[in-house]
């Protein structure tokens, strides 16, 4: 009571106390902050009212507000800041404060008005709506007159426990303006670098298939999850995004934390391929998705103190990224390279913005290490993209790889029958370009006998040795492939059939003469060949070709083996036994 009833003697007695340089305010006055004007008094109990602030007994304990003093660490102390502000100007002037955070809870404002005191209370608890000046972060604007100067006791507390930053920010109302419309830019810029890699990245995810490449699903939902972060930091998700829920607002932070944490380690896992590079790693990283998730699951059953931890530990815990990547690097993913680079900076300065945040007096900078980091995190987004890129086309040239080794016979390297299925729907374009194609059947004589004689390992040399002979006697231009067993094809563009059957009749010659060496021994082989002519100027489907030749491979056979016999010379022939085997009516 006593003190109550001295007050305002106290209150004229504060006026003349001295509380650093007051700020003078100007229209170059854009958010000064309030380091060196102000000094600072801390309430751990936070049961200190102004009235109490204002006794000397508490005066005393003011010191000066250093860089040094701004965060706060993890706390819900009561935080008492008195300055003055100045206005030397012969006409009146509006000034604005912000505190340097969107998520402190609780700012009252008195200022001292020729005299008497005037309060002022602001909120995040509070609808959007109520703030002075639409603004993403708390805001208050007050009048001064000119030539005037006023005393100000600004109190931050927050209601539960938080990182908390005691700077605060005053302005000239008319310069702020002015500052406003480059900020806006700014952020805007920003967000639209933001927007345009998420809408980039779904896309992608919807080309390259939902199921085949989940990490670029995952990108989105972190990179979108990462966007309402910033959204959250910066103060504009209640501005723009919930502006009549403030309970919403306030929640969100932890929570979009951890979901951050777990989207950046589930896509890590699938864009690296963590499960088969490096499995122990893996689980850890599965671990912490599973500790984060119920972590997630907690706040929203009320946990509050816990879920704190968990979740700065969840922002911190992304700096093993850049360690993981290196992992995958030493394990042969060459892609990876832009992955760890888009990590080491957003690492760096998280951990910098995190330890400083919730370690007190550790860093003179405040919060603004926050904005290196938003920085970084676009950086590191951008590089991101280069990394799924990269492994697109690292897999894409994988997948080319795959599928020219599954048209290659593994034994004697030619084309083999897949191939040749293929190509034969493109070789009818030469349909345009006026050339003849023939079609060479090939099959060894009494290859079964070779085996059985000389085993099997000699049988797939001499197959080799054909191939090898194929592959000399054809053209670039001209197909040689392995039909199957002991069977090759070739698909030669010469001119006519006199010309298709010197190419036949070299390669029978070649062979004849070419007997396989086997120690001192020479074993000789024979093979035939059966030709037709592709007509694909006729649309003559290739299957008929085939059969074509195979009729004229069967009648060589019939002949006597080792030789070349021609569609042509065959038709009647294999007509007639066509009429045989067909059934009786
Ligand atoms: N060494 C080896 N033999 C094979 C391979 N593929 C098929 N063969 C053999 O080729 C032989 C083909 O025998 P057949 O179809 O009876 O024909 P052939 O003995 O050559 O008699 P004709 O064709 O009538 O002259 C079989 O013994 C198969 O085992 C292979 O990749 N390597």
């Amino acid at each position: 009571m006593r003190s109550i009833r001295y007050w305002p003697l106290w209150l004229l007695l504060c006026c003349f106390v001295c509380v650093g340089e007051p700020i003078q305010l100007s229209q170059s006055v854009i958010k000064q902050g309030l380091t060196e004007h102000a000094e600072m008094l801390e309430d751990p109990t936070g049961t200190l009212t102004f009235h109490d602030i204002l006794l000397p007994r508490h005066q005393q304990k003011f010191s000066s507000f250093r860089p040094a003093d701004i965060n706060r660490g993890i706390t819900s102390n009561h935080y008492w800041l008195k300055f003055n502000i100045r206005n030397d100007s012969n006409s009146p002037m509006v000034w604005l404060l912000t505190p340097e955070t969107s998520y402190v809870d609780d700012l009252d404002l008195y200022v001292e008005q020729r005299g008497s005191w005037t309060h002022q209370f602001r909120s995040d608890q509070q609808p959007f709506s109520m703030r002075d000046l639409s603004y993403r972060l708390l805001n208050f604007r007050v009048s001064i007159g000119a030539q005037e100067q006023q005393q100000v006791y600004l109190k931050i507390s927050n209601r539960t426990l938080e990182t908390v930053s005691i700077q605060a920010y005053v302005s000239e109302h008319g310069a702020f303006a002015d500052y406003l419309i480059k900020e806006n830019l700014l952020f805007g810029v920003y967000y639209g670098l933001f927007f345009g890699m998420a809408i980039f990245a779904f896309s992608l995810w919807l080309y390259s298939g939902i199921r085949t490449s989940p990490y670029y699903g995952y990108f989105f939902i972190y990179l979108s999850w990462t966007m309402l972060m910033w959204g959250s930091l910066n103060g504009f998700n209640f501005q723009f995004l919930w502006p009549n829920h403030p309970w919403l607002f306030n929640q969100s932070f932890h929570l979009i934390y951890l979901l951050v944490a777990i989207f950046a380690f589930q896509f890590s896992r699938h864009l690296l391929g963590t499960k088969t590079l490096i499995p122990k790693i893996d689980k850890l990283l599965l671990a912490l998705i599973t500790v984060y998730s119920i972590a997630f699951v907690l706040r929203l059953f009320g946990e509050y103190d816990l879920v704190l931890y968990v979740s700065f530990f969840s922002l911190l815990s992304m700096a093993i990224n850049p360690i993981i990547g290196w992992l995958c690097y030493r394990k042969g993913n060459r892609y990876v390279i832009f992955y760890i680079a888009a990590w080491v900076p957003y690492s760096l300065s998280l951990i910098i913005s995190l330890v400083s945040a919730s370690s007190g007096g550790w860093s003179q900078f405040g919060m603004s290490t926050l904005h290196l980091t938003q920085v970084a995190v676009l950086f590191e987004c951008i590089m991101l993209i280069l990394a799924m890129l990269t492994k697109m086309r690292h897999s894409s040239h994988q997948l080319q790889a795959e599928a020219e080794l599954s048209m290659v016979d593994p034994l004697t390297r030619l084309k083999n029958r897949r191939f040749i299925e293929q190509c034969t729907e493109e070789l009818k374009h030469a349909k345009e370009q006026e050339v003849e194609l023939w079609v060479l059947l090939i099959d060894l004589d009494f290859f079964k006998r070779v085996n059985d004689e000389y085993g099997h390992a000699v049988g797939d040399q001499i197959l080799v040795e054909l191939a090898q002979i194929l592959k000399n006697e054809c053209r670039s231009v001209d197909v040689a492939a392995r039909w199957g067993g002991e069977e090759f094809i070739i698909i030669s563009t010469v001119v006519n059939h006199q010309m298709a059957r010197i190419v036949a009749e070299r390669i029978r010659r070649v062979f004849a003469s070419s007997g396989t060496q086997l120690g001192g021994k020479v074993i000789p082989h024979t093979l035939s060949i059966g030709l037709a002519q592709w007509h694909i100027d006729q649309n003559q489907k290739f299957e008929e070709c085939l059969k074509q030749a195979d009729q004229a491979l069967y009648q060589a056979k019939q002949n006597g083996r080792d030789q070349v016999v021609s569609y042509r010379e065959s038709d009647l022939y294999t007509e007639r036994l066509r009429q045989q085997r067909a059934p009786k009516q």
